[in-house]
């Protein structure tokens, strides 16, 4: 069996200030380093032989304080980077127009098809981080990865390990340093392949954010 841990990057600068991130890029705040030593000193304790991590500076950053903890080296894989918010990254949430929410709201509600003018789709986001999980299996035998990714990414793909379409409407909050795991297995009471053990716990942080995706 293939335990795979999965980390949302810890608090940034944008996530504090509601601003919206997508593709584009803040750093962590204070708060947000303190979330990624103390998934680090989590991911210490859980024999990580790999971390991969989103190519964006936030989940680099995050990636390399647990890299520190657990004694690996950080590989990045842009196939983990958050949905592309296209013409909305940078805005502040309490900005868009009556218009652009609605697009923001698609991305959320269930809209098959939804998107932001020039940005991905959850299909779209969903078929790329899927492609990045499949790689953990082409890793070497006994090898337990912890991939570092975004809140909309990783929503995405646990919610569609559960058998939820790429754009059902979001139910799975991952708080800012939350740790889930999925594994790849062959039990007789699941279902063949992929399931989720874990998803979005906070109990490592002494004092969790309150990031964006939940205000
Ligand atoms: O701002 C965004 O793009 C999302 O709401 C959260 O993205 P993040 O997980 O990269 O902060």
């Amino acid at each position: 069996m293939l335990q795979v841990y999965l980390v949302r990057h810890g608090e940034t600068q944008w996530n504090a200030e509601r601003r919206i991130q997508g593709q584009s890029d803040s750093p962590l705040t204070a708060k947000g380093e303190q979330q990624a030593w103390q998934v680090g000193e989590r991911a210490k304790t859980l024999g990580i032989t790999h971390v991969i991590a989103s190519d964006l500076g936030r989940t680099r950053r995050t990636a390399e304080i647990i890299a520190q903890a657990c004694g690996c080296d950080v590989t990045v894989d842009a196939r983990l980077r958050e949905l592309d918010m296209g013409v909305l990254e940078k805005r502040h949430i309490d900005s868009l127009t009556e218009a652009e929410e609605a697009w923001r709201q698609t991305l959320v509600n269930g809209t098959e098809e939804g998107r932001i003018p020039d940005g991905e789709s959850m299909l779209e986001l969903s078929e790329r981080m899927h492609a990045a999980l499949a790689a953990c299996l082409a890793l070497p035998q006994g090898s337990r990865p912890l991939l570092v990714s975004h809140g909309m990414a990783l929503g995405c793909l646990v919610s569609t390990i559960l058998g939820l379409p790429a754009w059902a409407e979001r139910r799975l909050r991952l708080r800012n340093c939350s740790l889930s795991r999925i594994d790849y297995q062959q039990s007789p009471w699941l279902a063949s392949g992929w399931i989720v053990e874990m998803a979005g716990d906070i109990s490592h942080l002494d004092a969790p954010a309150l990031d964006e995706l939940q205000r």
